[in-house]
């Protein structure tokens, strides 16, 4: 398996579920939409020209008005963005269910660039504060601030790829008070330095903006722990408000969201419809992909236009790309393992050409502001509804009619189910873990105290993806309240001194200066600092880390920090006893194969919406708890509403139990620990451990990938529970 990493290291099915779409429906948001969508350049109707009346009156402010106008050139808002931004203007958060494209960004864009307008004086000249954007990838981000660049509005990012000149640049705007819009990354809440530059930001953070908020909810299809840390962030930088932006989030998740960030349900949160009419959804059924390929390249030659084929692996980007070409078509191939260079290529070359077909994984795609997108294929099963929905969104933005074709075969259901079982670590990892967490030194500690760990060994030394990691931290967390997280440390401080090091350590007159003047250490070129002991010395780590990160700013010092351990405190006492611990053992292991379950739960809906016999569309809408406008139970244009046939999936037949390949994979791992790692490694699962003993590439690995899984558990755990002879 290819794993399609992004900036981050997430894989595929992490990114796949990072999109989606929205429910509860009206008709007149119906209108709205399908107006929105309206060729670029054409008159857009707002939302409150068909909408029903705004939840309370609309605050008029002229000046978003202009900004809207002036900065960004439109003529009207769309949507609900006049509601939404005249709430944030008039002092509270609000919680925003677009669909993909629906203008989400500027919900915060304009209230950070009116904020001094709104002010009237009241603050004084560079007091008017950031408003701050979490969102969870980098590409993303550096396309909207060199948009808001060109427009003249002074953005920036927080990122690894910036340029040290860069970064004193914005700390530099950052302290003028010239700064409007800060980007940075989730990951970013972990940095202990930024989190008290933020809580100190000149004029305040006037707005916080949750990127892809659904992620925060332990309810959605992509729930990530770190996003739950946002909420407490924004408690302790104290921002003003707080805006949360989704395209999918069902009822459920809407709830979450507002919870975690006190938004009030009723008059703060804003959906609008997902419905399409402009998008024809079609799906074809066949034995393997091989048979199918003549439909794809058939399809293809009949509707022409720019289209984007969803396929699952990296691999297969490259193969079918290879096999359109010598079909003659313009295609190419992209997915995340690419060079930043060649992606941004394909990319401008997509956005240019309207014949491009361009076969990717679901890295492509996010960003991607193509309005004329004629086709989205998906050439294998999507990892679920909400994925599926957030990638056909991309087609037919103009509003013109596009269409979005599945091809399903019998071999996609063991890559989807490799997807979902990935994450299930056996019961003894996370036994081992847990042991590991309440090991003796910790127990012993008092409540209050700290814990300090670091993911990535456990993930590698138990045999648990790091995701699956920090749930179970979460879980601690948040289900069982024994420990809570708090900021990750840096145990490493290091830095480079300019010339003028020892005369503004010498003229400042706090503590900090003082005991980095004395603590400072000089290695060869750079200092070495233990903030840790300090702290022993009474002196508050903050106080360092802060006073070391103004001297960075400055152009003082060049930091450097490493060594992050995750540091948790201790809220109750922690279980002592093995039978203790094997109650939380019993509890998150529950909840482990509850998630599995719901991951296989997703790929039988997504099959369900093609093979049932309903009306696709309106099948999609009712999972967002939608429907189709003015009552109809049937778009008209789906398979199902054309043909009145059931797509059947064609599934493969059973094969007899391979016993050669279940001999190989048990003679080259003696080890009999774990059945589910030997049924994993057999049906072609990465993990850790299969990682550390360099599997992946081994031909044990996978070569009962065409057996059942659960089978494969059944002979593997037979094997590791027989009596040694
Ligand atoms: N009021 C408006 N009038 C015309 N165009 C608009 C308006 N608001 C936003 N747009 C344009 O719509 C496009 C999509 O906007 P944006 O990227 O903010 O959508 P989004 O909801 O964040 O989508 P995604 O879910 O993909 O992030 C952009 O090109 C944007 O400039």
């Amino acid at each position: 398996m290819d794993p399609e990493n992004d900036e981050f290291g997430l894989d595929s099915d992490d990114d796949a579920e990072l999109l989606a779409l929205a429910d509860d429906i009206d008709d007149a948001d119906l209108i709205a939409l399908a107006d929105a969508i309206g060729p670029h350049g054409t008159k857009r109707k707002s939302a409150e020209d068909n909408g029903p009346p705004p939840k309370r009156p609309t605050l008029d402010f002229p000046c978003a008005e202009a900004a809207l106008t002036q900065t960004f050139g439109f003529k009207d808002f769309q949507l609900k963005q006049k509601q939404v931004i005249s709430r944030i203007l008039g002092g509270d958060g609000a919680t925003v269910v677009f669909p993909t494209g629906g203008g989400k960004s500027l919900c915060y864009q304009i209230p950070a660039l009116v904020f001094s307008d709104v002010d009237e004086g009241s603050r004084g000249q560079g007091e008017s504060g950031i408003t701050l954007v979490v969102s969870p990838l980098i590409a993303l981000m550096k396309d909207q601030v060199d948009a808001l660049v060109r427009r003249g509005v002074k953005a920036a990012t927080f990122d690894s790829s910036k340029s040290r000149e860069e970064y004193l640049h914005t700390c530099e705007m950052l302290r003028n008070g010239e700064l409007k819009i800060l980007y940075c990354a989730p990951e970013r809440l972990n940095n202990e330095g930024f989190v008290e530059q933020m809580k100190y930001v000149r004029g305040g953070i006037r707005l916080l903006a949750v990127d892809e908020a659904h992620c925060i909810s332990e309810w959605g299809h992509s729930f990530r722990p770190d996003y739950l840390k946002i909420a407490r962030f924004a408690r302790e930088i104290n921002a003003e408000r707080v805006i949360c932006l989704t395209a999918t989030a069902t009822p459920r998740v809407a709830r979450d969201i507002c919870k975690a960030f006190d938004i009030d349900e009723t008059e703060g949160l804003f959906r609008t419809s997902t419905y399409r009419p402009n998008l024809q959804l079609l799906a074809e059924s066949g034995k393997t992909k091989q048979e199918l390929y003549p439909s794809l390249f058939n399809f293809l030659k009949n509707n022409k236009g720019a289209t984007i084929v969803y396929v699952t692996l990296q691999k297969q980007t490259e193969e079918l790309a290879a096999e359109l070409r010598r079909k003659g078509f313009k295609a190419r191939s992209f997915h995340a393992g690419m060079e930043t260079g060649t992606k941004t290529q394909l990319q401008d070359e997509f956005m240019r050409e309207e014949e491009l077909v361009i076969v990717a994984t679901i890295a492509f795609g996010m960003g991607i502001d193509k309005s004329s997108i004629r086709n989205v294929v998906h050439f294998n099963i999507p990892s679920s509804l909400e994925s599926y929905s957030q990638e056909i969104g991309r087609a037919g933005r103009d509003g013109k009619l596009s269409k979005c074709v599945f091809y399903v075969c019998g071999e996609d259901l063991h890559l989807r189910e490799m997807f979902a079982r990935g994450d299930l670590p056996s019961r003894e990892s996370l036994r081992s873990l847990l042991q590991d967490i309440f090991h003796s030194t910790n127990v012993s500690l008092p409540v209050g105290g700290e814990i300090r760990t670091n993911h990535y060994d456990q993930a590698r030394d138990f045999d648990i993806r790091l995701t699956t990691l920090k749930n179970t931290y979460a879980q601690l967390e948040l289900t069982h309240n024994l420990i809570r997280a708090t900021t990750p440390v840096y145990t490493k401080y290091t830095y480079k001194v300019s010339s003028r090091y020892d005369s503004v350590l010498e003229a400042d007159k706090s503590p900090a200066a003082a005991a980095i003047k004395k603590y400072g250490k000089k290695a060869k070129t750079w200092y070495n600092i233990d903030v840790d002991s300090l702290m022993i010395s009474k002196l508050p780590r903050t106080d360092i880390i802060r006073k070391l990160n103004d001297l960075d700013e400055g152009g003082v010092i060049e930091l450097k920090t490493g060594g992050v351990q995750n540091v948790y405190k201790i809220t109750q006492p922690l279980p002592r006893t093995g039978p203790a611990i094997e109650k939380y053992v019993d509890q998150i292991y529950e909840l482990m194969e509850k998630r599995e379950q719901e991951a296989l739960n997703r790929t039988n809906q997504m099959l369900q919406l093609i093979t049932d016999k309903a009306c696709f569309s309106r099948a999609l809408a009712q999972h967002f708890g939608d429907n189709l406008p003015h009552g109809k139970t049937e778009c008209g244009r789906c398979t199902w509403c054309m043909t009145k046939t059931a797509i059947v999936q064609q599934v493969p037949p059973p094969v007899k139990f391979n016993f050669p390949a279940f001999k190989a994979v048990l003679e080259h791992i003696p080890d009999r620990d774990d059945a589910r790692f030997l049924a994993r490694i057999a049906f072609g699962i990465a993990s850790p451990r299969g990682t550390k003993m360099k599997l992946s590439n081994h031909p044990i690995f996978g070569s009962m990938a065409d057996h059942s899984f659960m089978g494969l558990l059944r002979a593997f755990t037979r094997e590791c529970t027989k009596n040694p002879e």
